[in-house]
């Protein structure tokens, strides 16, 4: 089994770890799809550029390949990948019918779940980008 997961990974931390946990226990492959920077419109762009985030994620142990994304057409990776398993991010803001109708549309066979959330395991443990980027901020700067 192959199973893709995919975001941004601007600045790692245990959240993304649990994420990649999963999808590596869900099959014998883990491939990432690293957001293109011109992608993420949602939120604040990544601090790093995109192959330094590749790079890093590329570098987990439970990381099989991490691949950088399309810039236009975001399942130009997933044909490529071939995956049995897209695992989203347990808050990611893709909807799962609507990437099963796209996958159909495409004549890709592959199913669709979404990850679990990580509990905390001690005080102070911090689960997002934006909240380290707002720590060194508001202690650094
Ligand atoms: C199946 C799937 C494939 C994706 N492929 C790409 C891609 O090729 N290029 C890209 O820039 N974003 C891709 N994305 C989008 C990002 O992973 C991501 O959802 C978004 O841009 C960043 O927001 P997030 O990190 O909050 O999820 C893909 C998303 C999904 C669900
Ligand atoms: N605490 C967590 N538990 C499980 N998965 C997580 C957790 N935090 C993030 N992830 C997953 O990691 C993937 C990538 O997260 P991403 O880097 O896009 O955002 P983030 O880490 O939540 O930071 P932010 O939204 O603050 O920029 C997403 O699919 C997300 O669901």
């Amino acid at each position: 089994m192959r199973v893709v997961a995919q975001g941004t990974f601007d600045i790692l931390h245990p959240g993304h770890l649990h994420y990649f946990r999963e999808g590596k226990a869900m099959g014998e492959e883990l491939h990432v799809i690293i957001a293109r920077r011109s992608n993420v419109t949602h939120k604040d762009q990544p601090v790093l550029p995109d192959r330094q985030r590749r790079d890093m994620v590329g570098a987990l142990d439970m990381v099989d390949q991490a691949h950088l994304g399309h810039t236009e057409d975001i399942f130009v990776p997933i044909e490529r990948i071939d995956p049995d398993i897209i695992l989203l991010g347990h808050d990611q803001h893709h909807d799962e019918s609507d990437i099963e109708a796209a996958l159909a549309d495409r004549g890709i066979d592959c199913s669709v779940e979404r990850a679990s959330e990580r509990e905390p395991q001690y005080n102070g443990e911090l689960f997002s980008t934006g909240q380290i980027i707002d720590r060194i901020c508001t202690e650094r700067c």
